[in-house]
């Protein structure tokens, strides 16, 4: 399995989505697709998909161009909030068109996980509540075990049980039937423990794509009296440091592969680990941060 895109643009009118996005996927992982809105991830988990045409570039899926391509269509499955089902079919009756359309879809496994989350397969798509269309959504991409399953912000509006049970299932089936499975999101609780590798996407370019563990391991959260952080950041790349409560501070700073943090004892300095959603937010968030803003907003008034 091999999803490959060499200096892809796409553009929507003056909007450029993707700017030059250059990335080679391949084996069968679970893979985290992250990156701050807009950065353009939906746009080239379309692309891989075949539903859009990139404006240059060239992108590949199992070696074919995925646009328009019948192959591709039947080994990808992009899952995404905007999934639209034709609106006379019951739930049922989608899942036999799903039958048809992938040779791997397995509908007993849809139709019982759809009843252990209490969807009627006798109901329209269209009639269940944005969490249930979702939940279902993600359900249909899970049992179709396309080689290539790609799964868009699929945990929108979601409550937590579901959520993890979903994850539960995605995981089992994967270990189970191994295939290359791109996730994006933002709400990354309960996530991101599955992902192998990351892509961070950042104003339609690559910023990072490399081994999960690796990526967080990169980052440090030192947190104590203010003083004593600033100390210590001036020794190391800061990416983020702001005041918590008065005279204490916290900072998010990069830690170079092998190295261990020396803090001085009796510092009062804690070091703990950094979420992969804090760590690419940190890594993307504007020089200043949004107190900078805020203070830049309010301080000529
Ligand atoms: N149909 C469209 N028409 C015009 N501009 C679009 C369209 N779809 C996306 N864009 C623009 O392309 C850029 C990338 O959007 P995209 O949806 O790929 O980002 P994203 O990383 O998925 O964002 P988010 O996390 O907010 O969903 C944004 O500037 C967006 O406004």
């Amino acid at each position: 399995m091999e999803v490959t895109f060499q200096q892809v643009v796409r553009q929507y009118g003056k909007t450029e989505a993707l700017s030059g996005l250059t990335l080679n996927l391949d084996g069968d992982k679970i893979i985290g697709i992250l990156g701050r809105n807009g950065a353009g991830k939906s746009t080239a988990l379309q692309i891989a998909a075949g539903h859009l045409k990139p404006s240059g570039g060239k992108v590949s899926i199992f070696g074919e161009n995925p646009f328009n391509s019948l192959f591709a269509s039947a080994n990808t499955l992009l899952v995404h909030e905007g999934m639209s089902f034709p609106p006379a079919l019951r739930l049922n009756a989608i899942l036999g068109e799903m039958e048809r359309a992938y040779p791997s879809f397995d509908k007993k496994l849809a139709r019982s996980l759809l009843e252990h989350f209490g969807i009627p397969d006798n109901a329209f798509h269209i009639q269940l509540s944005k969490g249930m269309k979702n939940t279902f959504n993600m359900v249909a991409g899970i049992a179709a075990r396309t080689p290539l399953t790609m799964f868009d912000e699929p945990l929108n509006g979601m409550d937590a049980g579901v959520r993890s049970d979903l994850l539960q299932v995605l995981l089992k089936d994967y270990i189970a039937r191994p295939r290359m499975i791109l996730l994006s999101g933002h709400q990354l609780e309960g996530m991101e423990d599955l992902f192998e590798e990351v892509v961070i996407l950042h104003q339609g370019r690559l910023l990072h794509h490399g081994n999960a563990d690796e990526f967080k391991e990169g980052f440090a959260r030192i947190s104590g009296p203010a003083s004593e952080v600033r100390r210590a950041a001036s020794k190391v790349q800061v990416l983020e440091l702001h005041e918590t409560l008065p005279g204490m501070a916290e900072a998010i700073i990069m830690v170079q592969p092998g190295t261990t943090l020396f803090m001085n004892e009796g510092s009062g300095l804690k070091s703990t680990s950094v979420s992969l959603g804090d760590a690419y937010v940190a890594m993307t968030r504007k020089k200043g941060g949004i107190d900078r803003v805020y203070a830049d907003a309010t301080d000529s008034r």
